[in-house]
Parts: C-alpha cells; structure tokens; sequence
C-alpha cells in the first residue's frame, strides 16, 4: 500500500469516530512550538560562565556550539527536520556583544539585533528570558529575593532590560514575545524566614512590572518550582507564590513540567489555569527522578498534556516551550526528537473523540470509555502523521536521522 492510501485508509477509520483527520493536520500545522536555544550548549550562554541556579547539563558528547553562528547553524539544521514554523526561545545570556562584557542589568535591544534577523529572515518568532543565574552577582543563591539592596537593584534591572528587549522582538517580528522569569533563590537548609525573601521577591516583581508595555509585542510570565540542586530545602519562588502573584498582578503562569514533586501533573492543572487565567505557558521536560531536564519522549504525560490542551479547546491559548538540555547525545538530534514528539503528541489528541468520551465519562460509562481510548492508542495516527511531513516537506519517520550523522561528520566534529 502507498503512503497516500494508507492515509486515506486511516482518514476513513478517524471518520468513523468523527474526527477530521484533514482538520487535525490543519490545526497542527498553525502550531508553534518555542523551541529553547540552550539544548545547543548546554546551557553555557555566549559569557562561558560556568552553570549555576541549581540545574545541571550532564554530559561531554562532541559538538557543542561554542560560538553564535555555530548556535544558529545548528538550530537552522534542527529546523530542517522539524515540520512547521516555530519559535526560538532565548536567554539573556545569549547576547551578541562581540565577546566584550556587558553587565547584565544593562543589556540593550540592540544586543539582540543579531538574533531578531536571524528569525525574520526565517519567519520565526522569538521568546525570552532573563538569565539569572551563572553570574557572579548570584550571591548565596539569591537575587530578586536577596536581604542585599545591590543584589535585588542589579537584577530587577536586569529583568526591566529584558522586558524591552522583549518587546523589541515583539514589535520587529509582529508576533507576541514571552518574557519568562525564573529565579533560581532558596535555600540548601530549612531558612529562619520564608515571608521576608517572598516579600522581597513581591516587592521586586511590583517594581519589573510597573512599567507598562505594549501587550501587543510582550506577555510576561513567572516560573514557580519546587526545588533546585544546593537550594533542596525552599524555593522562594513558589508554585503558590507564583499563582498567587499572577492571578492579582495580570501576569501569566508558566508551568515547566519538571518543577513540580514527581506525583503532581502539568495535565491535571493545565484545566485549572485555564479557567481563571487567558493563557498558560508551558516548558515541557521530562523529570526523571527530579527536574532532571531529560529530552522530551513520547510518554503518557505529555500525551496527557497535549490531550488537556486539545480538549479544553486551548491551542491558541498555551504557549508551547521545550525546555531541556542533554549534553550527553548529539543535541541537534535532541532537538528534533523533542520537538517532533511534542508535535506527535498534539496530533494524537487532535485525533481523539473528545467529544464522544466526555459523553461516556458524564454517563458514567467508564467501561466504554477505558476501552475507546485503548483501542485509540493502535488507531493509525502514523498515517496521519506521516501525511502531515509529507506536505511540510520533511521525513516523516528515522530517514531524519542521516542527515544528522552527515552533519555531526562534516561540521560538529570539526569543533572539538
Ligand atoms: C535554563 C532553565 O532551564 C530555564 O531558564 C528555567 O526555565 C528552568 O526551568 C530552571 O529549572
Ligand atoms: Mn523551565
């Protein structure tokens, strides 16, 4: 059987359960999904400081982008593999300042040229986030909720500096920019005093955010989580305190899948969120054991949060990011895989009879409805997956993956 009949096959099996498979192709296809710069360096940033905040990149394979246009031909290769149009998510720590050193609290607009016409001339969108951690003014692990005036006046500049970098990418791109904060502060030990470093991350935040923006180019968002590697004990930026701030101070909630105890899940909540907040951001990960930053697999979690996303009708309302960084295979390949999986994901909940199973759930039908959505998991969402590459002009199964051995031949040895 041809591809193509195997997709006919496969439409007309979806059909019978009402579901398009031409809508569904159609909708994935207006999915962006940000893809995270850091996965090409583990982390490192143009600076080459060494990497603090309590997350680690694990691994020595060759081949890291050591270099902006290395970082940006390999992203471009990623591309290549990827179907869709999508999104890069930067740090502030990827600044192009020609190797000079430029504090952070007084990055500029214009030290992001470089990278606002890397994606126009690709027809990307950009995100960004202010980097704080891997710097020396990180003192004791703390910054925005620091006891030291220095210490919070430093990086609340640094985050008012990205906010308009930020709405720079936004107002040259034409398309939204998240500016995501996270902050790495807690403490190794259980703290004498868990209000006075939240109040003072409040008080910090009132200040970053008093400045009014134009939300056609920047949405901002804040990244709770539960714990760090050195800061096991508390984490000042709390998913509670986060909710909290967000819902009274009309900023957005960011939910990386990795930050949160190892029971709790992003699908359960993700219907939560968006009943009281317009838009949800997510990083999606893949803790193993803890927020391990493992490559984002075709598991039952994300399966799980790409179902919560369909069925709550909320595609143009969760902004999609990856967020992981593995330095212990080729990372282009890292890239693509979670990526795709992401995409493979979605379709698969574009492929499913929400409707028709809301119905068995409210009946009480649970048997029916175990049995549906396991004789789904064998329904021929390949097919249909296979249709969707076939008209972006990318491989739709492994064949992918030769170009990446050409590349990692020809260019990523050539680094090392
Ligand atoms: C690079 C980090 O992963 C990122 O900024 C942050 O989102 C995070 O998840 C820290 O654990
Ligand atoms: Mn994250």
């Amino acid at each position: 059987m041809t591809m193509s009949n195997r997709y006919q096959e496969a439409k007309e099996r979806y059909a019978k359960l009402g579901v398009d498979t031409e809508e569904a192709i159609r909708r994935l296809q207006n999915v962006s999904l940000s893809m995270h710069c850091w996965q090409g360096d583990d982390v490192r940033g143009f600076e080459d400081a060494e990497l603090t905040g309590g997350i680690q990149a694990t691994g020595n394979y060759p081949g890291r982008a050591r270099t902006p246009e290395e970082l940006m031909a390999d992203i471009d290769e990623a591309l290549r593999l990827i179907p869709g149009t999508h999104r890069i998510n930067l740090h502030a720590s990827y600044a192009l300042t020609g190797g000079k050193h430029v504090p952070k609290s007084e990055l500029l607009p214009e030290h992001f040229a470089g990278w606002v016409e890397f994606a126009r001339q690709r027809g990307l969108g950009l995100d960004f986030n202010p980097t704080l951690f891997s710097d020396d003014m990180v003192v004791d692990n703390l910054t925005l909720s620091s006891p030291d005036g220095a210490v919070r006046r430093f990086w609340i500049d640094h985050c008012k500096a990205c906010r308009h970098i930020g709405e720079y990418f936004g107002r040259e791109l034409g398309t939204t920019c998240l500016v995501n904060i996270w902050i790495p502060d807690g403490f190794k030990d259980v703290p004498a005093d868990r209000l006075g470093p939240r109040r003072r991350l409040k008080e910090a935040l009132d200040e970053i955010y008093s400045e009014k923006l134009d939300p056609r180019y920047i949405a901002d968002s804040v990244e709770s989580k539960v714990f760090g590697i050195g800061v096991e004990s508390c984490t000042v930026g709390s998913h509670e305190f986060y909710m909290n701030y967000a819902a009274k101070n009309g900023v957005l909630c960011l939910l990386d899948n990795g930050h949160f105890h190892p029971t709790e899940m992003v699908s359960d909540k993700l219907p939560s969120m968006l009943l009281f907040f317009d838009k949800v951001a997510l990083h999606v990960t893949r803790p193993v054991r803890w927020d391990s930053d493992h490559v984002v697999l075709f598991d039952d979690e994300l399966r799980e949060i790409a179902k919560e996303i369909v069925r709550c009708d909320a595609l143009d309302r969760v902004m999609i990011g990856l967020d992981y960084f593995d330095a212990s295979i080729n990372r282009i390949s890292a890239w693509v895989v979670g990526m795709r999986n992401m995409q493979k994901a979605l379709l698969c909940a574009l492929l499913t009879p929400h409707g028709m199973m809301r119905g068995l759930q409210d009946a009480s039908d649970y048997t029916r409805l175990m049995m549906l959505g396991e004789e789904l998991k064998f329904y021929p969402y390949a097919d249909v997956w296979a249709e969707f590459c076939e008209r972006c002009g990318v491989a739709a199964d492994e064949g992918w993956f030769s170009e990446i051995s050409r590349y990692e031949k020809d260019v990523l040895q050539g680094r090392n």
